[in-house]
């Protein structure tokens, strides 16, 4: 009985040191986490975003034009361990999106309980948020009966969480939360190139202005097909993708579409009608000069103020009919434009969209060869305005440029326009 009772004794003893002792490294530990967040979350989003570019000519991972910010109100993903592509509640998985995730009811605040809609897309509502940083973004809600809006949530996360430029709209955040899916942009003041040009009530937009629009949209998609490693199509360019902001600055949006270059013969054909590659719906496989094709159609709708569904095709072929391969392109014109253009740019705007819409995709330029074409007409545009401003002899003019290169074009157009000559076919 004795013997028993020192046993009991000393085991109690043991327990009882041990017990100190854990508790007191548990509060070491509590106490070390306090004072260094970042032990124990060593997985923070920006750790793990993936860079994507390597080489564009326009490109960055820079997000200073992109609202996402430390100021952000975000919610921690679960120690960052969720993979919401594997469903949220799958733990253990490093977030490879590296964009911060919202509470929906934060997101409920910013948009008075989603009553502030700014339109509607295919699947689902776009609401505009003031977050509590003062922050305005636009908020894309997806449908939640929409399987192929959760398609389009996957891929828009993935792909806009690594990928970067002034002219795309970026992702900012995103929302998946009580079954809701939403995904979060920078918020773009001027809406959608679509609206400018065929909105009445909106002021025209000058020509100058569509040519800037234009390499604008040409440097996004470069950067998709040049920059992002591995390379990204967008498969839906189109005007009422492409939106501006405060400055009339254009961005690519929309990547529901957005895939990694795919060359499947049995994927279902997908884009909007009007803007498809008729190569690619005869083959079945989407190339990046499919996004050329549309970017042509792009181009011509900028000059004409026209869509496709009235017959803007129909209406380029006449015309190219009278068209000598570097002029006679005038007659498309758009009208409230009222003659207001420079008839040698129109022309050679004109001329890269028509090979751009080459019925055969290896005849088209890349998108770097329009980069540079357009480039180099706003190059020349803005040589030909200081020339005049100054009202200098070219000479001078000349001298001058050579110390300051930037206005002053490095290709004349004439070269710019050879060497895409080769591609003509018309
Ligand atoms: N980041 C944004 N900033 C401002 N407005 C936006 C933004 N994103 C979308 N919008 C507006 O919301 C509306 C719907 O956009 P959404 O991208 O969902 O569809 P869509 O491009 O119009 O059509 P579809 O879904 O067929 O491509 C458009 O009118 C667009 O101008």
């Amino acid at each position: 009985m004795k013997g028993v009772s020192w046993g009991l004794i000393v085991g109690v003893t043991v327990g009882v040191v041990i017990g100190i002792l854990l508790a007191t490294v548990a509060l070491f530990c509590n106490w070390l986490r306090k004072r260094n967040p970042q032990i124990g979350n060593s997985s923070s989003r920006r750790a793990y975003t993936v860079p994507i570019r390597t080489n564009g000519v326009d490109t960055c991972t820079v997000l200073s034009d992109s609202t996402t910010g430390q100021e952000s109100p975000r919610i921690p993903e679960e120690n960052s361990i969720s993979l919401w592509i594997e469903g949220p509640k799958r733990k253990g998985v490093i977030s490879v999106s590296g964009i911060p995730k919202y509470a929906y009811k934060d997101l409920q605040k910013a948009t008075s309980n989603f009553t502030t809609l700014i339109g509607q897309g295919a699947f689902g509502p776009v609401y505009k948020a003031q977050m509590s940083t003062g922050e305005i973004v636009a908020v894309k809600v997806l449908a939640t009966d929409s399987k192929q809006g959760e398609k389009e949530f996957q891929t828009e996360v993935l792909l806009l969480g690594r990928l970067h430029h002034r002219n795309l709209v970026n992702l900012v955040g995103y929302c998946a939360e009580k079954g809701q899916h939403m995904l979060i942009y920078v918020y773009m003041e001027n809406g959608s190139l679509a609206s400018h040009l065929y909105n009445e009530h909106k002021v025209p937009l000058s020509w100058d202005l569509r040519i800037n629009i234009a390499l604008d949209v040409a440097r996004g998609l470069e950067y998709l097909h040049d920059g992002a490693i591995p390379s990204v199509v967008h498969r839906d360019i189109k005007s009422s993708n492409i939106l501006l902001d405060r400055t009339m600055r254009a961005r690519v949006a929309d990547f529901g579409l957005s895939r990694e270059e795919i060359v499947s013969r049995h994927a279902p054909i997908r884009g909007t009608f009007g803007y498809l590659d008729p190569e690619y719906v005869s083959s079945r496989s989407y190339t990046k000069k499919s996004d050329v094709y549309s970017f042509g159609v792009l181009l011509f709708e900028l000059i004409a103020g026209r869509t496709p569904q009235q017959g803007l095709l129909e209406y380029v072929e006449l015309a190219a009919i009278n068209a000598d391969g570097r002029g006679g392109w005038e007659e498309i014109a758009d009208s409230r434009l009222e003659g207001s253009f420079d008839l040698e740019e129109l022309n050679e705007v004109a001329t890269l969209a028509y090979k751009s819409i080459n019925r055969l995709s290896r005849r088209r330029p890349s998108m770097r060869d329009l980069v540079q074409a357009l480039s180099n007409t706003i190059k020349e545009r803005n040589y030909r305005t200081r020339r005049k401003r100054h009202l200098l002899p070219v000479a001078v003019v000349e001298e001058s440029a050579k110390e300051d290169p930037l206005p002053y074009p490095q290709h004349s157009r004439e070269e710019s326009m050879d060497s895409l000559s080769d591609l003509t076919d018309v």
